[in-house]
């Protein structure tokens, strides 16, 4: 199938962001150009493109625009090092409570934000590791520490920028299932191609500073997704 830029088909959902004809770059040095790109409630959307095209770029440009609705699970993961796991999975839910609560509830967990941070956990098999400080964890348990945060953030919409790379295709399969069903939309960067058709609805990518297309996934195949890297 030769793929043409196009935008997604519109309808009547609800818009959640709009970005027109913008120039998206850092400093002076533009990286991304004329984009033009609509998102829908429902929409779970997966950004593919070679290193450098601008993917972070483009996900950090709609966390800016939809910052009070979206949790973002950045590449940096900014995990507070010396805090255990548990604690680095509260601060996502910080900003719910009043400062005394937090400050009590990361001394001494209370127990029912440790009940609910549990099953999170439990969802993410990262259970035993909550008292573990995160800098005795492995990559991938970092990773879903990070997801679990995102996701104690109670938002609607989730942004993440490859929040799945360091875990294997099954967990990570099940990982974008749980964000998808958790978010009424999500948006993510990722590398594994076969999971990006799988589990999202509308695939935009990323070539040569632009929108090289944006289809719902039904419509893309996979060698579509390889000629992005050449
Ligand atoms: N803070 C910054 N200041 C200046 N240039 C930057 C900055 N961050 C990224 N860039 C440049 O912008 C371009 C796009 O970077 P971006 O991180 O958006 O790409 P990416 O597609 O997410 O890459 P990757 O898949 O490697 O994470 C690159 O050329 C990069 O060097």
């Amino acid at each position: 199938m030769a793929v043409k830029p196009q935008p997604a088909e519109s309808d009547n959902r609800e818009v959640i962001c709009r970005l027109h004809s913008q120039q998206l770059g850092h400093g002076n040095q533009p990286v991304l150009h004329d984009i033009d790109l609509t998102l829908y409630r429902g929409d779970h959307v997966a950004v593919l493109g070679a290193s450098g095209v601008g993917k972070t770029t483009l996900l950090a440009k709609l966390y800016q625009q939809m910052a009070d609705v979206a949790a973002y699970s950045p590449q940096q993961h900014g995990l507070v090092e010396a805090l255990s796991a548990y604690n680095n999975i509260y601060i996502g839910g910080l900003e719910r409570y009043h400062w005394l609560y937090n400050i009590s509830n990361l001394i001494k967990p209370k127990r029912q934000d440790w009940l609910q941070i549990s099953r999170l956990a439990d969802d993410l098999a990262i259970a035993d590791e909550l008292t573990k400080s995160v800098d005795r964890l492995s990559g991938g348990q970092r990773q879903r520490v990070v997801i679990a945060r995102a996701l104690f953030q109670q938002r609607q919409i989730f942004i993440g920028d490859e929040p799945v790379a360091a875990l294997d295709p099954v967990q990570a399969g099940r990982l974008l299932a749980l964000i998808q069903q958790q978010h009424h939309s999500s948006i993510c960067a990722l590398h594994q191609r076969p999971l990006a058709l799988q589990y999202c609805n509308r695939i935009i990518g990323l070539k040569q500073g632009a929108i090289a297309f944006d289809q719902p996934s039904s419509a893309v195949s996979l060698d579509d997704l390889t000629a992005l890297y050449r």
